[in-house]
């Protein structure tokens, strides 16, 4: 994480730990400062459809997951339509219909910082206003609708 301007990390000995200071104001902080609009963690959750090409084709909802990526893509946008339209939500359909392992969770992946998700997933989630859904996404999984939830 790079800081934003006029602030470096300095080492506290009487704590024994880092904090945060302005060359220019002389503030000090023991949070990490960011840049205003600079997010540095987002939640999401989705709803992935995975291919027989996927990087593991199986889940819980299939044990060998044999449909290709064109089909994959078909189903989800059937998904995608459903929660534009408005008719479902993508909680429920990841419930009954992801291929990720989330599902129990309704799709819910909690927080995630970058460097953590992969990166065609990070990318799209960074990118999306809170409340906001995604268009397909590929990953090495499948394919996702990812909703940004914070
Ligand atoms: C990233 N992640 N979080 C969970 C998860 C979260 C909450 C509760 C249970 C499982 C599962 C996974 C995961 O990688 N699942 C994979 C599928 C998958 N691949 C992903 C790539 C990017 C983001 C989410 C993804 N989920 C699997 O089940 O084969």
């Amino acid at each position: 994480m790079e800081l934003p301007e006029n602030w470096v990390v300095r080492h506290s000995r009487t704590y024994n730990k880092d904090y945060y200071f302005n060359t220019v104001t002389n503030e000090s902080r023991w949070e990490v400062p960011t840049v205003d609009g600079e997010i540095d963690r987002v939640r999401a959750s989705h709803l992935l459809v995975k291919s027989k090409d996927s990087r593991r084709p199986s889940s819980w909802r299939e044990e060998n997951i044999t449909r290709s990526k064109e089909e994959a893509l078909e189903i989800l946008k059937q998904y995608q339509k459903k929660i534009e339209a408005g008719e479902e939500t993508l909680s429920a359909l990841a419930t009954n219909f992801s291929d990720c392992s989330s599902a129990k969770r309704g799709g819910d992946l909690g927080y995630f910082e970058r460097g953590q998700m992969q990166k065609p997933f990070e990318d799209a989630t960074f990118a999306l206003q809170v409340g906001q859904l995604s268009k397909p996404i590929w990953t090495d999984s499948g394919v996702h609708l990812i909703l940004r939830t914070a």
